[in-house]
């Protein structure tokens, strides 16, 4: 058996999933030990290869997390909040550094993640792009320079099947922005206009979410003051992006200081 790390894809059957099965095995820089999918699902017990409808990859399809975990050094998931809390617990039991993509968490799966966070490493990030980080720093170094003149909003568009908004990208730039602007997302976030909703308010940060077809991921942060606008774009068009820099913080986790991690520390940006 070869020295690399390693890894599982939890939710493997997933748009996500496949992408970072494929991506893995053929890394060089990584071995792929397990897919995980849920209990009854079709693809329990294949090679991932195979089910993808393809060449066998070596690894098959378990429902058993615990004993694929025990097995690995790193977990790449990207599933849903319930599976992500789960796996956070049962990664943190098996010392594996668990990569965390999935988005919709709420304040207290993040707290349940936190917890698991003290006993083994936890990278998470709404988006795992080079490219979506790079524009959090330009987003609050922007809303840095800018007073409250500037109304800040947010705007993105994805795939008919997503299930969460604003997505967890947007909640980042959101963020980011707010930083800059050294307030509170909590207090200055307007999400879903609708109806007779008055003036906007001075120092909100607005969000808005386009669904429609297989748009992979694209975000938008605007900067609108009276007489001129800056915008700043980031749009994906291929999963790869997020799945490399999923490998990336897995083998980037590997010996590091039980903690919380995000995207930032992994690129160093
Ligand atoms: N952080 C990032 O860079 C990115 C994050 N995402 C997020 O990743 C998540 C997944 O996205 P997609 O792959 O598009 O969704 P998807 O619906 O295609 O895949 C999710 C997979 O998780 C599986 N799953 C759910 N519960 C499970 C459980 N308890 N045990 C095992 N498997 C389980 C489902 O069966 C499914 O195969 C979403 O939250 C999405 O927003 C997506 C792309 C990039
Ligand atoms: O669900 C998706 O597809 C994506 N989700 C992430 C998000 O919520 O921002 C990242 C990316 O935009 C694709």
């Amino acid at each position: 058996m070869s020295d690399l790390p390693g890894i599982v894809v939890t939710g493997v059957s997933g748009r996500m999933g496949r992408m970072l099965a494929q991506i893995v095995a053929e890394s060089g820089k990584a071995r792929l030990v397990a897919g995980v999918e849920r209990p009854g699902h079709a693809w329990i017990g294949q090679d991932i290869g195979v089910a993808m409808g393809g060449a066998p990859l070596g690894a098959l399809v378990t429902d058993d997390p615990v004993e694929a975990f025990a097995r690995a050094q790193g977990v790449i998931d990207f599933t849903a909040p319930a599976a992500t809390v789960e796996f956070a617990g049962l990664a943190a039991q098996a010392r594996a550094v668990h990569v965390i993509g999935t988005t919709g968490l709420e304040e207290a799966d993040l707290e349940k993640i936190g917890a698991a966070a003290r006993h083994a490493v936890i990278v998470r990030a709404g988006n795992m792009s080079l490219g979506v980080n790079l524009l959090t720093r330009l987003t609050r170094k922007i809303a840095e320079a800018l007073d409250e003149d500037w109304d800040i909003e947010v705007v993105e568009a994805h795939h008919r099947m997503k299930v969460d908004a604003p997505s967890g990208t947007a909640l980042m730039l959101g963020e980011a922005a707010a930083a800059g602007r050294g307030v509170s997302l909590k207090d200055a976030r307007v999400s879903g206009r609708d109806g007779i909703t008055g003036v906007r308010e001075r120092g909100t940060i607005g969000f808005s979410a386009i669904r429609g077809g297989d748009i992979v991921g694209e975000h938008d942060v605007i900067f609108a003051a009276d007489g001129e606008r800056v915008i700043l774009r980031h749009v994906a068009t291929d999963r790869a992006v997020f799945a490399r820099g999923a490998l990336r913080a897995a083998l980037w986790g590997q010996g590091r200081k039980p903690g919380q991690y995000d995207m930032i520390d992994v690129l160093g940006l």
